[in-house]
C-alpha cells in the first residue's frame, strides 16, 4: 500500500522549488507538452463562442517549432496502425459468463474509419451483440451529455453494438490482455472526434485499488461528467479506470487480473463511455500516478496525435485525473506524495476532485500550499446525493455472508461469486471498520 516503498520512490527534499524538474524518465517527449488548458481559464467565458482557429494555429505552431529543433518525431501521422484494436484473449470461463459464443465483430470507435479489417481480425472472439432501440436512445442521449450538443447518431461514429447499459443485455465484452506483451491501449469508446466546435477535448482518468469496484466508483464519473459539461468548456470523450498493480502491497487488494476484469465488466455492462486501462496494473513494479498519468498523455496525444476538431484537425487532449477526496487528503501526508509529481499532476495535468462524506475538500485546497497553487486546474465536484459505498466495506460484507446486492453492479457480484473472491480474506477487521469512516 506504501508507496514509498517502491525502490522508484524519492522521498521529497523539504528545499524543493516550487517548479519541479522535469522528470528524466517521463515518457513525454519535450517537444509534445501535455495541453496547457486549465478549467479556470475555460469557465468564465462559458457561453461565449469558441475560437477553435487561435487554439489549432497555438497548436499548429507549437508543432512548427519541435520541427525546427529537432526531427518532429511526435508527429505520428494517423494511420491504421495508429490505431490498435483491443486484446481479446478470453478465457473459457469468461466465455461461458457472457452467455453466448457467436462471434460478430465489434469495431472500436476511435478505430473504425481506420482500420475495420484489422479490428474486424481481431475481434473475433467478441460476442454475440443485442442491442434495442432503447440502447441506442442511450447512448446518443450519453454522447449528447458528454457535449452538452444534440448530434445524430451518425455523425459521431457510435456503432449501436457498443452500447451497454442494460446490465443483463447480452453483448461484446473488451477484454484487455493478462500481460505487457500484449497489452494494447483501449480506445473502443474514445471519441474520435469533438461535437462542439466550442470546446476542447478531455479524458478522465480514475486511479485506484478498485477491489473491487462499485456503484461509487461508477457514479464519479458521471458526477465529473456533469461537472465538466455545467462548469467547463471542455468536452469529455473518454473515462478510464487504472487499477494499481498488485506491488500496491495495500490490504484487500484482489489479484489486478481479477481487478481489471470486474472494472470491465462494470463499465462494458453499465456504461457506454467508460474503459478499463491495464497498463498500470500489469507493471512489475508500482507506478506512481504520474507516470501513469504520462502514460495516458503518451497513448493519446503523442501516439494517436490527439482527437480531431469538428473541422477535422487533430488536437490535444486535456487527461485529468479523477480522484476522491480521501485520496487528495493523503496529498498532504507527509512521505506519501512527491513534491515534484504532485506539481505534475495538478499542474499540468489537472485534478476532478469528488468531495467525500466526512471530508472538507474546499478546505484541504486551500490549506495545502500545491493544491493552492494549481486551483485553477482543480475543480471540485459536489455530490448532490451523498454515496459513500466503500470497497472496504464490501469486501467485509462477503467474509462475513451478507448480502452485497445493489451496491455493485449484478456482473461484478457474480464475478465475485464464481470466483469466490473476497470470502477468506484475512484483512484485520479493526482495519476495515477504522478505513475511511
Ligand atoms: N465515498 C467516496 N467518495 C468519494 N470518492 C471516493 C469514495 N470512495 C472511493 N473514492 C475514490 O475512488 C477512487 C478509488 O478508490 P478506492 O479503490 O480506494 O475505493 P475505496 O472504496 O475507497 O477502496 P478501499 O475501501 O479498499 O480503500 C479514489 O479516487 C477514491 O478517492
Ligand atoms: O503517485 C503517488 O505517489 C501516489 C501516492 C499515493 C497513492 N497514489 C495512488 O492513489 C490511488 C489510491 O488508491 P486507494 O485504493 O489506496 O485509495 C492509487 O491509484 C495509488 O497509486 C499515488
Amino acid at each position: 500500500m506504501d508507496p514509498t516503498r517502491d525502490p522508484d520512490f524519492k522521498p521529497p527534499s523539504p528545499n524543493e522549488q516550487l517548479q519541479p524538474p522535469p522528470d528524466p524518465k517521463s515518457t513525454i517527449p519535450k517537444s509534445v507538452p501535455i495541453v496547457p488548458f486549465v478549467p479556470a481559464d475555460l469557465n468564465e467565458t462559458i457561453d461565449a463562442p469558441f475560437n477553435l482557429e487561435a487554439v489549432s494555429h497555438a497548436h499548429k505552431n507549437q508543432n512548427k517549432k519541435s520541427t525546427k529543433n529537432k526531427k518532429n518525431k511526435n508527429h505520428i501521422p494517423l494511420n491504421q496502425f495508429d490505431f490498435q484494436p483491443l486484446s481479446t484473449n478470453i478465457s473459457e470461463d469468461e466465455i461461458i459468463e457472457s452467455g453466448s459464443q457467436n462471434s460478430s465483430p465489434k469495431t472500436n470507435a476511435i478505430d473504425s474509419e481506420d482500420d475495420t479489417n484489422h479490428n474486424d481480425e481481431k475481434t473475433k472472439a467478441s460476442q454475440n451483440t443485442t442491442t434495442t432501440d432503447t440502447d441506442s436512445n442511450a447512448t446518443t442521449l450519453d454522447y449528447n451529455r458528454m457535449s452538452g450538443t444534440r448530434v445524430s447518431f451518425s455523425t459521431l461514429g457510435v456503432l449501436k453494438s457498443q452500447i451497454a447499459d442494460l446490465e443483463e443485455v447480452p453483448h461484446g465484452i473488451v477484454r484487455q490482455a493478462r500481460t505487457l506483451e500484449n497489452y494494447e491501449f483501449p480506445t473502443h469508446r474514445l471519441s474520435k472526434k469533438l461535437q462542439d466546435p466550442n470546446k476542447l477535448p478531455l479524458v478522465i482518468v480514475a486511479c485506484g485499488s478498485f477491489s473491487p469496484i462499485t456503484y461509487l466508483h461508477l457514479r464519479m464519473f458521471e458526477m465529473a461528467l456533469d461537472a465538466v459539461i455545467e462548469q467547463t468548456r471542455f468536452e469529455i470523450v473518454g473515462g478510464y479506470y487504472s487499477p494499481v498493480s498488485d506491488n500496491y502491497n495495500k490490504s484487500g487488494l484482489a489479484p489486478a487480473h481479477h481487478r481489471v476484469r470486474m472494472c470491465e465488466l462494470a463499465c462494458e455492462r453499465t456504461s457506454s463511455w467508460l474503459m478499463v486501462d491495464a497498463w498500470e496494473s500489469l507493471q512489475v513494479n508500482y507506478t506512481r500516478t504520474a507516470k501513469v498519468l504520462d502514460h495516458f498523455n503518451h497513448e493519446i496525444n503523442v501516439k494517436r496525435g490527439g482527437i480531431q476538431s469538428v473541422t477535422g484537425e487533430k488536437i490535444g487532449c486535456k487527461i485529468m485525473l479523477l480522484a476522491g477526496g480521501d485520496l487528495i487528503e493523503s496529498m498532504g501526508e507527509p512521505n506519501v506524495w512527491a513534491d515534484q509529481d504532485l506539481h505534475h499532476i495538478l499542474g499540468n495535468y489537472g485534478c476532478l476532485i469528488l468531495e467525500r462524506t466526512g471530508s472538507d475538500v474546499r478546505s484541504f485546497l486551500l490549506s495545502h500550499d500545491i493544491m493552492y497553487e494549481h486551483r485553477r486546474n482543480v475543480l471540485v465536484i459536489s455530490q448532490l446525493i451523498y454515496n459513500d459505498i466503500s470497497s472496504t466495506k464490501i469486501r467485509l460484507f462477503l467474509r462475513r455472508g451478507m448480502s452485497i446486492q445493489y451496491l455493485l453492479p449484478n456482473s461484478v457480484i457474480r464475478y465475485i461469486q464464481e470466483h469466490g473472491l473476497y470470502v477468506n480474506s484475512s484483512e484485520p477487521v479493526k482495519q476495515v471498520l477504522d478505513s475511511k469512516d
